[in-house]
């Protein structure tokens, strides 16, 4: 596991990684940050000419929305650096007539999802091993220049989830609209992500359906109160609500950009400028509507001992992702910002595309949204405690 952990920091560094899968050999590297004599250099090094591979989300965008699984481009002759870069993010690109496509192998497959997990965009070149070269490819590994994974144990490592979160440190955090408060942190067993719970109140005293929200991390929204969404407010807020209803816990969760982190957020903030809306930027970008996965969450509650929540959200995947875990959500309590004239687009868009309960917020009569808790009816496969 240690080697796919730290092939996704090469990657990020800009590094090739060679990827192993049933003795066939490919080296692949980030078409992010990738220049020209780093590729002549893999393919020297490999013997054999680069191809592309991007994830389905981004075939979907170049116009082959029946693709599902990444797939593995050879375009030829092979397009220079920045030209790949196009290919990988770009607005109105086209393939060149008569590429041909395949699905990408397991090596393919597994460098998307250390790619997506690196946080890095969702594409990169790769040359197989050609015999000639073993030797060249042996002494880089042998001389720690160069670092080897296997295809499954990268697979397992992007699909497992995180499992095993480890409660670090903890400390009484006093905070503006609740004093008694204690940030707990938790670390991914890979050490990547760090996540917080605000554990507001006293746990014993807290109601018996424990006010929750799920907040992902939005460095714009939460520290500088971006104008674009409506995280600062729904933050404080949430922070706000669970205190004034006795307690409970706010989970801090390191999702920036609904989880393609913040580089990518701020690329497909670049892309709504130019008219799109946030889940079609986000495609562009080689990305699906929403890349988080709230096991986490359902890992620090179960660390904290709440099983029975109230939960505040407006988003009903959360409910649906923690009642799937196993968590008893009893009941759902909208958590609203303000409706901008800068956000508006945004909250529309997820109301209309991505589900959110948001109708009521952004209703033309404009009438009081109402921030009651509403009751969900018991899901089929939810234990109730
Ligand atoms: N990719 C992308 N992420 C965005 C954009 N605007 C905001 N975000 C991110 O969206 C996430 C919103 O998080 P939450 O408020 O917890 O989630 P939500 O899905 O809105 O659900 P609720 O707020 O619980 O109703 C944060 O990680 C933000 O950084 C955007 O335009 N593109
Ligand atoms: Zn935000």
């Amino acid at each position: 596991m240690r080697q796919a952990e730290r092939a996704i920091f090469d990657l990020r560094r800009g590094l090739p990684v060679l990827v192993r899968n049933n003795g066939s050999d490919t080296l692949v590297q980030a078409v992010e940050g990738l220049n020209d004599s780093a590729l002549a250099a893999l393919q020297a090094l490999s013997g054999s000419p680069a191809c592309l591979v991007l994830s389905s989300h981004r075939m979907a965008a170049l116009g082959f929305s029946e693709v599902k699984t990444p797939v593995t481009l050879c375009l030829a002759p092979l397009p220079d650096s920045v030209r790949l870069r196009e290919f990988a993010a770009q607005r109105g690109v086209q393939l060149p007539p008569g590429t041909p496509q395949a699905a990408a192998d397991k090596a393919g497959q597994a460098t998307i999802r250390l790619l997506s997990r690196a946080q890095l965009l969702p594409a990169a070149v790769s040359c197989v091993v050609t015999p000639a070269q073993s030797a060249a490819v042996a002494a880089a590994l042998a001389s720690g220049e160069l670092l080897a994974v296997e295809a499954d144990t990268a697979l397992q490592l992007c699909a497992s989830g995180p499992g095993g979160l480890s409660r670090v440190s903890e400390a009484r955090v006093p905070l503006i609209d609740a004093e008694e408060s204690r940030f707990v942190l938790f670390r991914e067993p890979d050490g990547i992500r760090e996540h917080v719970a605000i554990v507001i109140g006293d746990p014993g005293a807290w109601p018996a359906d424990v006010p929750v929200r799920l907040h992902s991390s939005c460095l714009t929204g939460d520290l500088f109160g971006s104008l674009r969404c409506d995280c600062g407010e729904q933050l404080r807020r949430g922070v706000a609500a669970i205190h004034a209803q006795g307690g409970g816990v706010l989970l801090y969760l390191s999702q920036e950009g609904r989880g393609i982190g913040l580089a990518n957020k701020l690329r497909a903030y670049g892309l709504q400028d130019e008219g799109l809306d946030t889940i079609d930027a986000d495609q562009i970008i080689g990305f699906s509507q929403d890349e988080r996965d709230f096991r986490v969450a359902h890992e620090m509650l179960e660390q904290l001992g709440v099983s029975r929540i109230l939960l505040l959200t407006n988003n009903p995947s959360k409910v649906a992702a923690l009642q799937r875990a196993g968590i008893n959500v009893t009941a759902r309590q909208a958590i609203y910002g303000e409706v901008t004239e800068q956000n508006q687009r945004y909250l529309t868009t997820k109301a209309n595309r991505h589900g959110h309960w948001l109708h009521e917020l952004l209703n033309e009569q404009g009438e009081p949204a109402s921030d009651g808790p509403e009751c969900l009816p018991a899901p089929a496969t939810a234990a109730r405690s």
